[in-house]
């Protein structure tokens, strides 16, 4: 396996086939965790990994050099799938100090017994010097948490983003030019939606930072290093930071006895009358983590769910609250569902999901009361051909 970035510069991580769930992202395709090494006149370690593998982190150092020779331990970002190694990687680095920003250190000190660690607080700007080289930097607050930061060598023109242009993504190689470029865009995006979709905001303003910077390479905290593919890394995320809309429409239904899901099909037929992707997804059979990356990028949904107990079906709640959480912005769309005797809860309950969501809603709620009868499968059917028809226009 290659693991070299730049001369003196390598990739020491973790690499995680077989986690599926990562705090409820359904890690398909596992991950990595990755931390890198600088050898220069100084030596930094930059980031950790999780906990359990710190063992492994050491082994891979020691194969470039010996530990008293790291004279600092790099912390970008606090969340313990990086620094749950750090306590064992501390201990066993004797000369090193802990570069963080105040914000990290705090968190550092909440999760750890930091006593015996020695620190360097470092500021936005800030540098040190390795040697031949520096480590400067970039306060990126909300690109993933408040203390998150990323490091920039200006004399490789190297980036290490943390989080940012991350995949949950476990591979032999290391980077992104020795991989499909779709299907690492494809974990590129489901990883923006699912970890980092409702900071928009800052992460376009840290687009705007990193826009100034002279950029070869982009090692991420997680998945594949861009060296190859940064130009088609940053245009997707200037259109993920806007959940830019593709012609594409979505129909996400539950059901307990097939009426809402007859509706859902009706809406389905309507829609592919127009030249538009079209997916269909019954969140029984679809976890939300796929659920959430198509959402990114498409123009309109139709949301469903039957009532259930003056209510909406608990998968469906699920999927909504995760959903409303990560707040896509730039869809419209409409509500449906079938119910036996009352118009509480059902499409009704959808319907306020998806104005909490700030989906902009194109009708009102579509209702069979138990079975949908043709006037109402036709109506579900011309509602489809207008989320269609209004996806179109994104061609
Ligand atoms: C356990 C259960 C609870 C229900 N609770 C309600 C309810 O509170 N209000 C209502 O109007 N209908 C209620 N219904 C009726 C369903 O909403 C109705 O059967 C609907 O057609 C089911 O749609 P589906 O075929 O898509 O599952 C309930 C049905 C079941 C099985």
């Amino acid at each position: 396996m290659n693991t070299t970035l730049k001369e003196g510069i390598n990739w020491v991580g973790y690499v995680d086939w077989t986690v599926r769930d990562f705090h409820g992202y359904k890690t398909e395709s596992g991950s990595t965790y990755n931390s890198y090494l600088i050898e220069d006149e100084k030596c930094a370690v930059i980031d950790a990994v999780k906990a359990p593998y710190v063992g492994t982190l050491i082994e891979h150092i020691k194969a470039f050099i010996p530990l008293e020779n790291i004279d600092y331990v790099v912390c970008n970002h606090a969340e313990p799938d990086h620094s749950g190694g750090l306590p064992g990687l501390m201990a066993a680095c004797p000369q090193a100090e802990l570069v963080c920003n105040a914000k990290c250190k705090t968190a550092l000190e909440m999760h750890f017994d930091t006593s015996n660690w020695k620190w360097r607080v470092v500021g936005d700007g800030d540098a040190i010097s390795l040697g031949k080289r520096t480590l400067s930097f970039v306060n990126t607050p909300m690109v993933h948490w408040p203390e998150s930061m990323f490091t920039y060598v200006p004399e490789e023109k190297l980036l290490f983003s943390m989080d940012a242009f991350g995949q949950h993504y476990a591979s032999a190689f290391r980077f992104d030019d020795e991989e499909s470029l779709d299907v690492i865009l494809q974990e590129a995006k489901s990883y923006y939606a699912n970890i980092v979709m409702l900071y928009g905001r800052p992460i376009s303003q840290t687009m705007e930072r990193a826009a100034e910077m002279d950029i070869e390479m982009i090692a991420p905290s997680h998945g594949v290093i861009w060296r190859s593919h940064i130009k088609e890394v940053f245009e997707a995320y200037q259109n993920y930071v806007v959940c830019k809309p593709r012609p594409k429409i979505i129909v996400l239904y539950a059901t307990m006895w097939k009426s809402t899901e007859k509706m859902a099909e009706a809406i389905l037929e309507g829609a592919q009358e127009c030249a538009v992707e079209a997916q269909f997804f019954n969140v029984d059979s679809t976890h939300a983590t796929k659920i959430v990356t198509e959402v990114l990028d498409c123009a309109a949904i139709a949301i469903g769910s039957p009532t259930l107990n003056n209510s909406l079906m608990p998968n469906m709640a699920g999927v909504l609250c995760y959903m409303s959480g990560l707040r896509p912005t730039n869809k419209k769309g409409f509500a449906f569902g079938s119910y036996g005797w009352s118009r509480r809860g059902g499409a009704a309950a959808v319907e306020e999901s998806m104005k909490e969501m700030k989906i902009e809603l194109m009708r009102d709620p579509i209702r069979a009361q138990y079975v949908p009868t043709p006037e109402v499968l036709e109506e579900c059917r011309e509602a489809g051909r207008m989320l269609g028809k209004y996806a179109e226009q994104y061609k």
